[in-house]
């Protein structure tokens, strides 16, 4: 729910690369700063905590049950290895040639562990190393955090610093050839890539020149079906350049934007394949030449794309499977090994699962930071301008009720199960399926308390903060206690006075102080992984719903 607040803050990922100080919620500074999505996953984990003796317990207890931590999937083994280094700096003052060693053989047996070839791994271990003793010590910012905000803006570096944006032909329908080893998701793409267009507004053809495979040419079919686009073929008797040829001339009769080219895929690189590539790109002069290939192939997928981008020439690469369990060799080698940026990535087998390769919210995931921004937008697709617009005037004026709450846990709904989601969400990167299945459950436990407040109640939620009856009335409408009505009010506060201090600090306004917001979220954290001092900061956290609803009152 929370994360739709963030949503009026970016309004689109290009608006976002624009203002840094916007996406700044993703910077290491604030790795330990949640973002409103973070948020409101704690929220939703809360409830059935608060249904045990301390806000904490249930949490500890079912991760104990659930025996392992399961990582996002999303490069898991590296993200862990690197944790690994910050951790053994803990307790040091500054960056220092002798207490950095250790770490940077971590970072680099991370690396190398996830298949980034060596000479990649050298140089970036080389550059790391030099620009975190030369960094000067940032105030309120640790060591070890100073070594991620480094290892960070390598790894953005590495990846290619910048968007990689497709090039469109001025006159005439814009080309993209796909190609690719056989098996790697190419005909997939096609699809994809088409959707993502038609949703750029964008009208396309795709063309089927994979002539070895006939299932290829229904496959296709049946995905242009799927998206809506038509598909041009010619059967498997002619050969794909004339193919490309005749599909470009009938998409220009047509006035379509953009033809996008399946070619036929091979086990392995071999002489006839390159040679039917070149005679199909003679034909039709391609603005984009993109070779798919699979991230889980690793470092492998860097030595194809410059291959082929020797014998062919290519534009750029689409990494395919990255939801897979791929080990991030081929996300990080494929640009410094090519020289070819990876233009999009696929991550998943539905449709959609295609998103632009974005190399700073990358290097923020491998870091186990999460993607806020990525997240923002699917949260974008699915939430109306006036509906974000109308959030962020109710966060800024402490007026979030109980109906915005629903209105948010249905928009969550809409936007996928949490399980996809989870891994995109700062600090969620541990959470065990069985904790997402719990999280699920846990909306629908206060989703009931909700129900049966009356429209008043659900509009104004100091009545219930003020009414011992009205909680006492909706613990049995619901069927939960009293007590467990009470927690839901108070969290409710407290996410309001966290929303405003946050929006504040996104947008630059009353300068809120975020050494502050960041030490009291760190002590709430802090309090979660510590039951010996459960109690205290049970106590604390106490304090600040009561603060928080103080301020709401003087309002
Ligand atoms: N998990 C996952 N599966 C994918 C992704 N992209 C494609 N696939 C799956 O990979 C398999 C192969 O995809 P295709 O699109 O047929 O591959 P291709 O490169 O066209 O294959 P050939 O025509 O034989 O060369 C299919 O089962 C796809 O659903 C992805 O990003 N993630």
């Amino acid at each position: 729910m929370e994360a739709t607040s963030t949503l009026a803050l970016s309004s689109s990922p290009a608006a976002a690369r624009r203002s840094p100080e916007k996406s700044a919620v993703a910077s290491p500074h604030l790795r330990r700063f949640p973002t409103t999505s973070s948020l409101h996953l704690r929220a939703v984990q809360s409830p059935a905590l608060r249904a045990h003796s301390s806000p904490f317990q249930g949490w500890r207890r079912r991760r104990r049950a659930c025996g392992l931590v399961v990582r996002a999937e999303m490069f898991g083994q590296l993200t862990t290895g690197l944790e690994s280094a910050w951790n053994k700096l803990r307790g040091v003052d500054v960056l220092t040639k002798e207490n950095i060693a250790e770490p940077m053989r971590d970072i680099r047996r991370a690396l190398l562990e996830a298949d980034v070839s060596l000479p990649v791994v050298r140089r970036f271990i080389e550059s790391v190393s030099e620009k975190a003793v030369g960094t000067d010590v940032i105030r309120g910012v640790s060591p070890d955090q100073q070594l991620v905000k480094v290892v960070n803006d390598e790894l953005v570096q590495l990846m290619g610093g910048e968007v990689s944006d497709l090039a469109f032909s001025k006159s005439g329908p814009t080309v993209i050839l796909l190609a690719g080893l056989q098996g790697v998701g190419k005909t997939t793409v096609c699809a994809k890539l088409a959707l993502y267009l038609k949703k750029m507004g964008k009208s396309c053809m795709l063309v089927a020149a994979d002539v070895y495979r006939p299932a290829a040419i229904d496959q296709l079919n049946i995905l242009g079906k799927k998206v809506g686009v038509p598909v041009y073929s010619e059967g498997t008797d002619v050969k794909p350049s004339q193919i490309a040829k005749n599909g470009l001339k009938e998409a220009k009769s047509q006035k379509k934007d953009v033809i996008i080219v399946d070619t036929a895929g091979r086990l392995q690189v071999d002489k006839a394949m390159m040679n039917e590539l070149k005679e199909v790109k003679k034909a039709v002069n391609p603005t984009e030449v993109l070779l798919v290939v699979d991230a889980m192939t690793g470092q492998e997928a860097a030595g194809l794309v410059s291959s082929f981008n020797d014998e062919i020439g290519i534009t750029g690469a689409i990494l395919t499977k990255l939801d897979g369990d791929s080990r991030g060799g081929a996300a990080l080698s494929v640009k410094e090994v090519s020289g070819k940026p990876i233009k999009f990535v696929g991550q998943g087998e539905r449709i959609e699962d295609l998103e632009p390769f974005y190399p700073d919210r990358m290097a923020q995931r491998i870091l186990g930071m999460g993607d806020v921004l990525s997240f923002v937008e699917k949260a974008q697709e699915v939430m109306r301008q006036e509906d974000a617009e109308e959030l962020q005037k109710k966060i800024l004026s402490a007026k979030f009720n109980f109906n915005d709450f629903l209105k948010q846990t249905q928009m969550i709904a809409k936007m996928g199960s949490f399980s996809r989601l989870i891994g995109m969400i700062p600090g969620m990167n541990k959470v065990t399926p069985a904790q997402i299945r719990e999280a699920e459950k846990n909306l629908k436990f206060m989703e009931s308390m909700i129900n049966v407040m009356t429209p008043e109640e659900r509009e104004r939620p100091e009545l219930l903060a003020e009414s011992r009856e009205r909680r006492k009335r909706v613990a049995k409408d619901s069927g939960k206690t009293e007590q467990q009505v009470s927690q839901l009010v108070a969290q409710l506060f407290q996410m309001r006075a966290r929303m405003q201090k946050m929006m504040g600090a996104m947008q630059g306004k009353d300068s809120p102080n975020m050494d502050e917001v960041m030490e009291s979220i760190k002590a709430e954290e802090q309090a979660a992984a510590d039951t010996g001092r459960r109690r205290r900061k049970y106590g604390n956290l106490r304090q600040r719903q009561l603060d928080a609803m103080r301020g709401f009152r003087r309002r």
